[in-house]
């Protein structure tokens, strides 16, 4: 994905050389300028109603506008969360796949590169600057359906992230761990940053409070018997459910990829960036807006 934005914004540089004079310095920060644009305008336009169904993204606000909109706050604090950051938005290691492969010109897969060979393996992707691969694997991307945001991983996550095999050369040195498991780290840098438990996140966000693990009005009533069951096998008391386990494994709210503690956490988070960015792309501020002329070209090209 970056070397799709720097290609993107050396794609942008170019153009606006041939338009303009402007020192290289002037076309290097308008490019950047122009790629934040889009970035933003493809997160909210069409990654986050994807995640957050249409209801949320207009209930919080998060729709574009059709060109220009002041939604600027200086009261809003755009700083990212920890129960975002630690928790909540890593519900998207449940959408990786274990393959992530190359697709050739002419349609067809070149190779069955599994997530776990990618690991430490830079000569697949130091192809990529010889004429080979970020074609290759933009091409996968475009069209690989992602896996279900659900409570599992991958076997190249959670078995054998960073699995190294060449023990001499391995980065954690010869015969120490050979392979993490992310689904581990992310609980375990919950309890480091001291997060509270899932139950008070989502009686925050929700109002509902939760004493007993049957999925009923007292209790996981965002839960299948299911996962309620497996919670139950897994902690002692409700209160002690990490909420990145509680969170990716409350049932689906209809039309949305996330159970209701997620979703407002994401909502909120995704709020407060875009009222909290005195440079969001669609304000009308009279010195750094955008031209309708630049906004129809980036969002159409
Ligand atoms: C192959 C794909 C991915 C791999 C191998 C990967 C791996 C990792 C690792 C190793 C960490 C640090 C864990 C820790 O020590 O606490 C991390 C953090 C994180 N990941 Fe992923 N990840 C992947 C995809 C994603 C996706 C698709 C999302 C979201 C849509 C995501 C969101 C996050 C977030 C929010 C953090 C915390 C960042 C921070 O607080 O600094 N990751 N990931």
């Amino acid at each position: 994905m970056h070397i799709i934005f720097l290609r993107r914004h050396n794609l942008i540089v170019k153009k606006l050389e041939n338009e303009t004079s402007w020192s290289p310095e002037v076309l290097y920060q308008e490019a950047k300028r122009i790629v934040i644009a889009e970035l933003q305008h493809v997160t909210y336009n069409e990654f986050l109603p994807r995640v957050l169904g249409p209801w949320i993204t207009f209930t919080f606000g998060l729709r574009p506008a059709f060109l220009y909109r002041e939604s600027y706050s200086p009261f809003v604090d755009p700083r990212t969360t920890s129960g975002f950051s630690v928790a909540a938005y890593r519900f998207g290691h449940s959408l990786v796949r274990n393959i992530h492969d190359q697709i050739g010109p002419n349609g067809s897969p070149n190779d069955n590169l599994l997530l776990k060979d990618h690991f430490d393996k830079l000569e697949t992707h130091l192809k990529d600057f010889t004429g080979g691969n970020t074609e290759g694997f933009a091409r996968w991307m475009k069209s690989d359906h992602k896996s279900r945001s659900d409570g599992t991983f991958v076997d190249g996550l959670q078995n054998n992230l960073f699995r190294c095999e060449d023990e001499p050369n391995c980065p954690m040195g010869a015969g120490v761990t050979k392979a993490f498991d992310l689904a581990a780290l992310n609980i375990q840098r919950g309890r480091d940053h001291g997060l509270p438990s899932y139950t008070q996140w989502r009686y925050w966000c929700t109002g509902r409070r939760a004493f007993i693990f049957t999925p009923n009005y007292f209790g996981l009533s965002d839960h299948t018997y299911f996962e309620a069951n497996i919670l139950r096998n897994t902690y002692r008391h409700v209160d002690d459910i990490d909420l990145f386990t509680g969170g990716l494994t409350e049932t689906r709210l209809p039309g949305t990829l996330l159970g209701p503690t997620f979703t407002c956490i994401l909502a909120l988070q995704f709020s407060n960036y875009k009222r909290g960015d005195r440079f969001f792309y669609e304000r009308p501020d009279p010195i750094m807006a955008f031209t309708p002329g630049t906004l129809n070209w980036s969002f159409t090209t």
